[in-house]
């Protein structure tokens, strides 16, 4: 197969989402990268190529069309101004973008006009400052920038904001409400509107990787006439499997549970006579 007709993967090769990136494609089947100097991995059986490139550059050649889909972060994408759209939602990298500032100093996003705001997002914050109606100066800055305020360079940061130790750390408090949720996704150029049989694919192995995390697989034995009471309890995505067992007046049912509930649900069907409950993990799947 010509290479032309591999799928052109843009990975980030480090930062906040790279291993999780890493994680899904390679749960998804793909042939990913073993050492952080291999620039483009080639996995010819799957007609994947995967382009390791820096997470904020993923948007550009996203949208000019140069690779296929990628992975970023919504905030980066947005920031770039970049013609890619978003494909999928991909459940990891979660972030707010705020503004932040000494406590007391600015409270509200009213207060943003003349101010000076470092960032090393300056698309988004203009666009925002814009959408408010503020004119203030945007300092652009490459990372770190929480220290821009206590070295007298900005009276006001925008950036991303996780668990919010950084801030706490620089004496820094948000104001306003955040500007952006922000998680990673996998993005496509916005011309390209044509189907493409591999990115489906792509979509599918992922989002089968998401469900398997999400669900569990939970067998039990249970009396027939209770049958219909357990399997209220263990709707399934579309309808639990119940077998015959060779103990007659039983059953055994089998149906995916969302993780989260798993003991719950346990103890809901214990309650009503179920018994042999086995939970075992979704290695993989596809709806
Ligand atoms: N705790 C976090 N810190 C930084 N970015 C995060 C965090 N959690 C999620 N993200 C997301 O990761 C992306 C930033 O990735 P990127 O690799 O550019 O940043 P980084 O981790 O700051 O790397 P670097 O500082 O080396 O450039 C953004 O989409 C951001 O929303
Ligand atoms: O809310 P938190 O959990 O503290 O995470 C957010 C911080 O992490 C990122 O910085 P990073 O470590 O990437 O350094 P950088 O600013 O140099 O990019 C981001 O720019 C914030 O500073
Ligand atoms: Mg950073």
């Amino acid at each position: 197969m010509p290479t032309s007709e591999r799928l052109r993967v843009a990975m980030p090769n480090k930062g906040a989402l790279a291993d999780a990136s890493a994680q899904i494609m390679r749960e998804a089947g793909y042939r990913v990268r073993r050492e952080a100097k291999e620039l483009v991995v080639v996995d010819a059986e799957q007609q994947v190529e995967l382009f390791y490139l820096r997470p904020r550059d993923i948007a550009v050649y996203v949208g000019r069309g140069h690779l296929d889909v990628g992975i970023t972060g919504r905030d980066l994408l947005l920031d770039s101004g970049a013609p890619a759209c978003e494909v999928m939602q991909l459940g990891f990298g979660a972030s707010t973008f705020r503004y932040a500032a000494r406590p007391g100093d600015v409270t509200s996003t009213n207060e943003l006009g003349g101010k000076r705001i470092a960032t090393s997002f300056p698309g988004l914050v203009r666009k925002d400052l814009a959408d408010k109606g503020f004119e203030a100066t945007v300092v652009r800055l490459d990372g770190a920038v929480e220290t821009a305020v206590t070295l007298g360079v900005a009276d006001v940061i925008a950036d991303v904001v996780e668990t919010g130790t950084t801030l706490r750390n620089a004496g820094l408090a948000v104001f306003g409400e955040p500007i952006l949720h922000s998680e990673a996704v996998l993005i496509r150029p916005q011309e390209r509107t044509e189907p493409s049989p591999t990115v489906d694919i792509l979509v599918r192995r992922l989002q089968g990787v998401q469900t398997a995390h999400r669900y569990v697989m939970m067998d039990y034995d249970i009396r027939v006439e209770l049958v219909e009471r357990a399997c209220a309890l263990t709707p399934g995505l579309e309808s639990p499997t119940v077998s015959p067992l060779h103990r007659e007046g039983y059953v055994a049912v089998r149906s995916m549970v969302p993780r989260g509930s798993t003991n719950t649900v346990m103890d809901q069907l214990y309650e009503i006579g179920a018994r042999a409950i086995l939970v075992t993990e979704i290695a993989a799947c596809r709806l």
